[in-house]
């Protein structure tokens, strides 16, 4: 038996024609277009491609869509006041600053200067306390797409299903917890300070790999039929772009596996479509 792929761009492709069509009526209907303002600061090679991912997927969409490209040399104060300009523009409906910046610029400040109304990313201390209390927030981008692939294979709901995470981020980790807690899921979080991995995922009828290493999770550690979603982004000794789990490996047990690549990234990319969309229909409605 072969794990069955849940195939993130094909998922992709749908959910992002289904926003296409809400821009398309919003637009209809109010004369308002979503708009996302990206901002790069740095000339990190990883982020540039990511940015322009997102930038032509807004484009797909019907979306407006600005990107502000900055010297390394950037001040805070400079970044901050672009945050607010933007925060200020009725134009823009969602603001994503591409992490990581650089060192002499202090994320979090960045992060907390957007305005929790355009906050797509769902970074926010906003947006991450109103997925701990069950509030309407903006969700993080890359497991809301995780949970979108999981009810794409029929487990929206995972009450009885014991669900383990590897990885405690701000941005992947945690709230990808959250988000399984509020699926009825068993959670369990683990990390670098993790005595027995392999004894934690074992147990687990879902896996998130999101460390950022490769082979992190090999098939040994896996449960016959277990759901594994990979986030993780790595290279391998040919340069090639592949995830944290030992694909070839896992998938001879595993019931059901996403790709790296065509897995969780374009599903990343669509949610902050769905995002910006979803701000924008507020906006329209406020
Ligand atoms: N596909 C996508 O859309 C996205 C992909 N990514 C990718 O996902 C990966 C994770 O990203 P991010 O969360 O930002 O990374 P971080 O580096 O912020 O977090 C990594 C986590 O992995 C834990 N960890 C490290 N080594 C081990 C180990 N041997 N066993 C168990 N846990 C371990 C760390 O533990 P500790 O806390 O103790 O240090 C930490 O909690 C990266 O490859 C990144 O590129 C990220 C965002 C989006
Ligand atoms: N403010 C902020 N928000 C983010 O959401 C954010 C960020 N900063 N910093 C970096 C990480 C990483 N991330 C990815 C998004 C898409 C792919 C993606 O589309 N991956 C493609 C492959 C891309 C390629 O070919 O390199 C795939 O997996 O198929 C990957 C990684 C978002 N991040
Ligand atoms: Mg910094």
């Amino acid at each position: 038996m072969t794990a069955q792929i849940i195939d993130g761009k094909a998922l992709s492709a749908q959910l992002r024609t289904e926003v296409a069509a809400r821009a398309a009526a919003l637009k209809a209907k109010s004369g308002i277009t979503p708009g996302l303002a990206v901002i790069l600061v740095g000339d990190n090679q990883a982020s540039q491609v990511y940015v322009r991912n997102k930038v032509k997927a807004c484009e797909e969409a019907g979306f407006h869509s600005v990107l502000e490209k900055y010297d390394a040399a950037m001040t805070e104060a400079e970044l901050l006041a672009r945050v607010e300009a933007l925060n200020n523009d009725p134009t823009i409906h969602g603001i994503l600053v591409q992490l990581p910046l650089p060192k002499h610029i202090d994320d979090h400040k960045v992060i907390e200067t957007i305005s929790p109304a355009k906050d797509v990313d769902g970074f926010h201390v906003a947006s991450a306390g109103a997925l701990m209390v069950g509030e309407v927030g903006f969700k993080a981008c890359t497991p809301y797409g995780c949970m979108r692939m999981l009810e794409s294979i029929g487990m929206k709901d995972l009450r009885g299903k014991h669900a383990v995470v590897i990885g405690r981020s701000n941005i992947v980790g945690k709230p990808m917890a959250m988000m399984l807690l509020a699926a009825n899921a068993t959670v369990t979080i683990t990390h670098s300070g993790t005595a027995d991995l392999g004894a934690m995922t074992r147990q687990a009828d879902v896996v998130v790999a999101a460390v950022g290493k490769r082979n992190v999770l090999t098939r040994d550690m896996v449960k016959p039929g277990a759901v594994v979603i990979d986030v993780g982004m790595n290279r391998d000794d040919d340069g090639k772009l592949c995830g944290d789990v030992d694909y070839e490996g896992v998938r001879q047990v595993a019931g059901w596996i996403t790709p790296v690549p065509g897995g969780v990234g374009p599903m990343t990319i669509t949610m902050l479509l769905v995002n910006t969309m979803e701000s924008a229909e507020r906006a329209a409605n406020a």
